[in-house]
């Protein structure tokens, strides 16, 4: 038997299967041996989790030398075929052992040896007269209204004990709805599929009428339902695309398929979570990084038992068993977090596309500014482009305005028009968004005297100041030390803080605004749990005037009252080294933009540079993302750049400077021999931050024109890289088609 061990090796492992119980001559029940169950295999001197892969005849290890699996773990496979099949080819493909990218796939506490919790749990479940029933019926009996909405919204079923723990005692009422034919008894056991509903049941909201830009994007992806298609949805900010993925959502279920949509990062869920279960009929399970490893286990094994309707995860969702799958959703596709990047390094993106390839059916990658890859594989006709062009509802687009602040006196980073500008809308009831992508205080402390500047033991970095809590902070490996009184190095007391960061700007501001109420969003100030939700609510509420932060701001939040946006420093980010980092900061402008004038009240957008004249803003302003795009793609073309070429990334990292180095040429040496004649080399080099965490970086990179020829360099190269020497404190990673090139 072929068996992925959870450890981080290539291949696979052989085993004979397992040995009857001692003393008896029973045949261990063959029934038990299908692929995608877990077994407890011995493993060197330990014992290890492995995932059975298939029932081999033939094995090319020493038949004599191969021992038993010890035990079966699960009474039914994990990962059905298709979920085996995705997952060996994203190690295939991302070069990833396979024990590593299964054991990835799998929540965390299925990775240790312990069989499944299948004790069954008595529970109830909605009919379909149930799903149905207006619930304005049901007013004369308060307790059985109350059951029936927990029970729909559980979707296929719910425990006894959960009800209970919700609702308190509810015999009688349970007995009622029962009688009435509305719900009925059903067994809650993980791992067993539910049967399909299929009802469609009218949602709690109808929602808004789409119009004709949703209604024809609704269209055609409906129309590719049971079949593979991949389809860019550019939708400008605010156009509607999550009421677009509302109804998507609903045909699909009427379909009886599930529907799984990935989105970025979990500050978007909040909100996004709410407008799900406010308009559909069954409670979307969530899966993201913020729940505990049981919860994560009960909703992956809801899932993959069929019952539930949708999943929203992030990322890491997208290796979900879903039995009933029938559609896949990825929000905000352009975002880099949707591919990991430690470990095993995979695009969520990406492997969504190929997943709805082996299902067979539609998958949308919704985005204002899409990715140039995805915009290529649409131009090229690849994925089908549906477009949103207008803003929803009554919303117009936000007016942008550059405003030169060389020479201008500015206040808390502030100039005097976007000052004014502030004080107007406030005035007028309206909120503000200041957008400065730099937390803490200052970015840099420097002794007046002799020069001295703040900088980590550890990195190559400076250190950021951040005041309220008195310290000096790495943003790269978290060190920190207590904020100096004196220079550390001279003694004298004339510290200067350079810069600003959000929190100084949140100071600073308090003083310029006093009256004002100013809330700031940015990693420093939603680290509770909770937090940022709060801050969101709050935000939306119109409990907040001027709202200031980072990047976090920047993310598809719906803030329908504001209408000014001021963007303070972005000129860094114009000239930084990566090549990707025109696309990332036209991006962040846009999406930050978008956030101004989402409902009835006009927005604007006051973006100070000390570069006005620089092409990316030009050609932003004056042809919109669309137009910058284009320009982008050309460049990248010229550049042989991917979508152009395509890239792997072989990073390397020791105490000491010259390991890495020597590691990298080795890797070089075998490359030379497998590479055919187009596929180039470059480096080794050190990473454009050479110490980080008192590590040396260095770098190989990896480029060839085609996929084929770097498939096939990579193929033989990964099984080398795995045999060469490993010097102590070397660790090293390859990442195929590589976003951060730091
Ligand atoms: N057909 C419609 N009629 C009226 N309002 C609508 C319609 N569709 C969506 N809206 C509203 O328009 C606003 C923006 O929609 P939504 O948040 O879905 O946009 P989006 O495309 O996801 O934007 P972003 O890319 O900025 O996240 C929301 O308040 C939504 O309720
Ligand atoms: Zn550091």
């Amino acid at each position: 038997m072929r068996v992925a061990v959870a450890a981080p090796l290539l291949g696979t492992f052989d085993y004979w299967p397992p040995l009857a119980p001692c003393g008896t001559d029973a045949v261990p029940p063959r029934a038990g041996w299908v692929p995608g169950v877990r077994v407890l295999v011995p493993f060197g001197r330990s014992r290890r989790v492995g995932v059975l892969l298939e029932l081999a005849t033939t094995t090319e290890q020493d038949p004599t030398s191969l021992k038993h699996i010890e035990r079966v773990l699960d009474p039914q496979p994990l990962l059905a075929a298709v979920d085996l099949v995705l997952i060996r080819w994203a190690a295939d493909y991302y070069c990833q052992p396979l024990g590593e990218a299964l054991f990835t796939a799998l929540p965390v506490r299925l990775r240790r040896p312990r069989a499944l919790d299948l004790e069954q749990e008595r529970g109830v479940a909605a009919t379909a007269a149930g799903r149905v029933l207006d619930l304005a019926e049901l007013r004369r009996a308060p307790k059985q209204r109350a059951l029936l909405t927990v029970i729909r919204a559980a979707g296929s079923g719910i425990g006894r004990a959960e009800l209970t723990r919700q609702l308190g005692s509810c015999q009688p009422a349970l007995r009622h709805l029962r009688a009435r034919g509305l719900i009925e008894d059903c067994s809650i056991v993980p791992g067993v599929p539910a049967a399909a509903t299929g009802v469609r049941a009218a949602p709690a909201d109808a929602g808004p009428d789409l119009n004709p830009h949703q209604v024809e994007v609704v269209n055609q992806v409906t129309q590719a339902f049971g079949q593979f298609r991949s389809f860019l949805l550019e939708g400008v900010t605010g156009s509607g695309k999550t009421e677009v993925y509302i109804r998507l959502i609903q045909a699909a279920a009427a379909r009886g398929e599930q529907t799984l949509l990935i989105v970025p990062e979990i500050g978007l869920t909040p909100q996004l979570r709410q407008q799900l279960a406010a308009r559909l009929p069954f409670a979307p399970a969530v899966l993201h990084s913020g729940i505990s490893d049981g919860e994560r286990e009960r909703t992956w094994h809801q899932v993959a038992a069929g019952r539930s309707e949708i999943l929203l995860g992030t990322r890491s969702a997208i290796f979900t068993p879903l039995p009933r799958l029938g559609l896949i959703l990825v929000d905000e596709e352009h975002d880099t977090s949707l591919k990991q990047q430690d470990g095993f390094r995979y695009s969520a993106r990406d492997v969504a596309v190929r997943r709805a390839q082996l299902v067979g059916c539609p998958v949308v990658l919704g985005s204002a500014t899409p990715a140039l890859e995805t915009l290529h594989n649409a131009q090229l006709g690849r994925y089908g482009w549906l477009r949103l062009p207008v803003r929803a509802g009554a919303a117009a687009p936000p007016r942008i305005a550059l405003l030169d602040i060389r020479n201008q006196p500015l206040q808390a980073g502030l100039s005097g028009v976007l000052r004014e500008s502030m004080r107007g809308e406030i005035a007028s009831g309206n909120q503000v968004l200041l957008f400065l992508n730099r937390r803490g205080y200052a970015p840099v402390l420097t002794c007046h005297a002799c020069g001295w500047v703040g900088e980590c033991l550890h990195c190559d970095a400076r250190l950021t100041l951040h005041l309220a809590r008195r310290r000096l902070w790495c943003h790269h490996c978290g060190w920190f030390q207590p904020l100096p009184r004196a220079c550390p190095s001279c003694g004298d007391a004339d510290l200067r803080m350079l810069g600003q960061g959000t929190e100084r700007l949140d100071d600073e501001l308090r003083a310029l605004f006093p009256a004002t109420a100013i809330a700031r969003l940015d990693r420093d100030t939603t680290r509770r749990q909770g937090e940022l939700a709060r801050l969101l609510e709050a935000v939306r509420r119109g409990e907040v005037q001027i709202l200031l932060g980072t990047q976090m701001l920047a993310k598809g939040h719906d803030f329908p009252r504001v209408t000014l946006v001021g963007i303070l420093d972005l000129d860094q980010s114009l000239y930084a080294s990566d090549f990707r980092a025109p696309e990332r900061t036209a991006q962040l402008i846009v999406q930050v933009t978008g956030r101004a004038g989402r409902a009835e009240r006009p927005g604007r957008v006051v973006l100070q540079t000390r570069h006005p004249e620089h092409p990316l803003l030009q050609s932003l302003l004056r042809d919109g993302y669309a137009g910058f795009a284009a320009a982008a793609l050309a460049e990248r073309q010229e550049a042989e750049l991917p979508p152009f070429s395509h890239l792997a990334l072989l990073r390397a990292e020791a105490p000491m400077p010259e390991v890495p180095m020597a590691f990298l040429m080795s890797a070089r040496t075998h490359a030379e021999v497998l590479r055919e004649p187009d596929v180039h080399l470059w480096g080794p080099i050190p990473a454009p931050m050479e110490r980080r965490a008192a590590r040396y970086r260095a770098q190989l990179l990896v480029q060839s024109p085609r996929r084929g020829p770097l498939r096939r360099l990579l193929a033989g190269w990964t099984r080398a890289l795995h045999a060469l020497p490993r010097p102590r404190g070397l660790r090293w990673s390859l990442d195929i088609d590589p976003q951060d090139m730091s």
